[in-house]
């Protein structure tokens, strides 16, 4: 089953996009920032209609399926998600839970407990989430994501407030997910997070698909150094590529100039 977006425009912001996602793969959606990822995103996760085309879910629109199966098959992690109330870790874990509120209560424990410890919230289960880090907090929101156990999970850099350790982790989850057929799309700004663990790549700029495919190919030296306006070249082998980058362009340094 695919998840796709085939959009003519969305004002200012995404311009005659189209694109495919599929089940049992990751796909990293990357960009300069307002290259539009989180706009498209919010359009993948149906959460915004576009001025002229649609999100297709398994062929179908999206827009005219129940809220109900729209919520079990689609998670969805905002850049800057709101906590609306001050709950215990628990309960907010428990609120992705929602869409399956006639579930036996055995399958409610265990996606709750499962979505805990794969975030590593135990310690902090019954913490109120106006005390927690920052990086704590996006642990408990992804989890909340986690414990609907939708068939997508749409992630708005998941790793922006994450330790090394814990973003190394939720990326193997990420990867079993999408081996147990989930699909799972990544808004990513760490070009090497992409290029290492991502199936496939699509890149934006200035609202518009400017390459896709596999990583090697989307994301080649050429492409970054363009796209990105930054002299880059990959290190390392495939799998294990670190990103090295050189001086930025004159247009760039320009700026620099100006202000030294
Ligand atoms: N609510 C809004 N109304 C109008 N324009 C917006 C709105 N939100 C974002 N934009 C504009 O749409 C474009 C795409 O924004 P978007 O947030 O999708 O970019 P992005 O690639 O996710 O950027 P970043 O890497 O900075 O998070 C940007 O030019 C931005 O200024």
């Amino acid at each position: 089953m695919t998840l796709a977006l085939n959009l003519a425009g969305v004002a200012g912001r995404l311009d005659r996009v189209s694109l495919q996602c599929r089940r049992g793969m990751v796909t990293a959606i990357c960009g300069p920032n307002g290259a539009g990822k989180s706009t498209a995103l919010v359009c993948l996760a149906g959460l915004m209609l576009p001025d002229n085309g649609e999100t297709l879910l398994g062929g179908l629109p999206l827009h005219r399926q129940t809220l109900s199966r729209r919520a079990r098959w689609i998670g969805y992690l905002p850049q800057s998600p709101e906590v609306a109330w001050d709950v215990s870790v628990e309960v907010l874990i428990s609120l992705g839970r929602l869409p399956w509120k006639d579930a036996p209560s055995i399958e409610t424990r265990e996606a709750i407990e499962d979505a805990i410890a794969a975030m590593d919230l135990q310690e902090l289960r019954h913490r109120p989430v106006s005390r927690l880090s920052g990086g704590e907090r996006a642990r408990a929101l992804m989890a909340r994501v986690l414990a609907t156990q939708p068939g997508w999970l749409l992630a708005d850099e998941p790793f922006a407030a994450l330790d090394l350790a814990h973003a190394a982790s939720l990326m193997r989850h990420f990867r079993q997910q999408a081996n147990v057929g989930r699909g799972v799309v990544l808004v990513l700004h760490d070009l090497a997070t992409a290029m290492n663990h991502a199936d496939q790549v699509v890149v934006l700029e200035k609202g518009r698909v400017v390459a896709e495919g596999p990583p090697e190919i989307a994301l080649s030296r050429e492409v970054v150094t363009r796209v990105w306006n930054c002299p880059a070249r990959w290190l390392g082998e495939p799998g294990e590529r670190a990103l090295s980058l050189g001086a930025p362009s004159p247009a760039a340094s320009g700026l620099r100039g100006r202000l030294s």
